[in-house]
């Protein structure tokens, strides 16, 4: 018998240590690293970590090394050498670009090449998944196991981590009721809960839906600001609500509501993302200075939603061609892409064309 918990559970353990901004033990094959999330740090965590000697390397994903003039030798990111005496406002301006055109940071920045990068990779992925700023302290430490046990630390093996984070988290149904709205009396909210504790998910089911034939289904990513606050900056809110009218008047049809606010990577760092937007870069220029990708969403989820609620054909309502490759890829068979045009305002037209430009979006 163990109480312990399992990999996943200590993952989801690590993933709340950074966000309060405590560190987390990373267990390699050989040695491990200590490795705190720039965005949480603070000067006495920084001062005891630049106390243990050695060379701190603060890991950035080349998308940001690249806006920064930083040399990323490691592919897909860049280990920058803490300059000796770097405080915490230097860390935060290489880690957040908020300032990057009032005071242009400097350089030159070292950027490590020899010795191995996996253990930065993986600070870098869980930083994202934590929904950090994607900018890790990574310090090397020769017993990993001896360390976290020392200090109270999660610890974390690299290996299982990785594989884990790369996997999709398979949310179960949870519960289902009756939820009469606005576009139909005949709807049902299902919810849906990983089991890597991260967040909840939810399906609205309008009418019923035979499962033998392809279903009406629109996939949503969370947008608070439009969906809720009615933001004449993108166009979810028009896309949620002219969805929803439109299953509701063919009488059948599945909404999914996935919480990947800001096409994965949180609603602080859309609003980081959005602040660069004021400052002159267009949504997907504004992702890439933040260190992300143009869209880190995984469409995996609502595929297994739609699995586990037993439909495998969809009538897609999308403008976006990657949902409709990534449902395939699933297994789920998209019969006919439902075009959804609502919304362009004088605020998202430049969005809305940047989004067909960059990401291929159709018109
Ligand atoms: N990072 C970032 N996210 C944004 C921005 N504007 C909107 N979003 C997010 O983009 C997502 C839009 O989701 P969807 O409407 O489902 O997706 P889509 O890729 O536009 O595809 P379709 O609407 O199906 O054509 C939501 O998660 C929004 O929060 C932005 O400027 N930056
Ligand atoms: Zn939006």
């Amino acid at each position: 018998m163990s109480f312990a918990p399992t990999p996943t559970e200590t993952l989801a353990r690590a993933r709340a240590d950074l966000r309060m901004g405590v560190p987390v033990v990373l267990s390699g094959e050989t040695g491990g690293a200590l490795l705190l999330a720039a965005e949480t740090l603070t000067a006495p965590r920084l001062g005891d970590l630049q106390a243990l000697g050695g060379q701190p390397v603060l890991a950035i994903t080349a998308r940001r090394a690249v806006t920064l003039k930083a040399r990323p030798y490691d592919g897909d990111l860049a280990r920058i050498a803490l300059p000796p005496g770097a405080g915490l406002p230097w860390v935060l301006a290489v880690a957040d670009p908020a300032d990057d055109l009032a005071m242009p940071m400097k350089g030159p920045f070292t950027t490590l090449r020899e010795g191995p990068a996996d253990l930065h990779r993986l600070a870098l992925s869980l930083t994202k998944s934590a929904q950090l700023l994607p900018a890790a302290l990574v310090h090397d430490l020769p017993d990993p196991e001896a360390f976290a046990n020392a200090h109270g630390l999660t610890r974390v093996s690299a290996a299982l981590a990785s594989s884990l984070l790369a996997a999709s988290p398979h949310p179960d149904a949870v519960v289902n009721a009756r939820l009469p709205t606005e576009a139909t009396e005949a709807g049902r909210l299902h919810i849906f809960r990983p089991g890597d504790g991260t967040e909840e998910h939810y399906a609205f089911e309008i009418g019923q839906p035979a499962r033998d034939k392809p279903v009406l289904a629109r996939l949503h990513s969370a947008c608070f600001t439009g969906d809720v606050l009615g933001s004449l900056k993108c166009d979810c809110g028009p896309q949620l609500h002219g969805a929803l009218a439109q299953m509701g008047q063919a009488g059948a049809g599945v909404l999914l509501y996935l919480n990947q606010e800001g096409r994965g990577i949180g609603l602080a760092n859309k609003m980081r993302a959005y602040s660069l937007q004021d400052q002159g870069f267009d949504t997907v220029e504004a992702n890439h200075r933040l260190g992300f990708e143009d869209d880190e969403r995984d469409f995996r989820l609502g595929a297994d939603i739609l699995k586990s609620m037993g439909f495998s054909s969809v009538r897609l309502l999308t403008n976006n061609p990657r949902k409709i490759a990534m449902m395939e890829k699933q297994g789920i068979t998209v019969t006919e892409r439902v075009p959804l045009k609502l919304g362009e305002t004088a605020h998202n037209r430049a969005y809305l064309a940047t989004k067909a430009a960059k990401s291929g979006h159709l018109l």
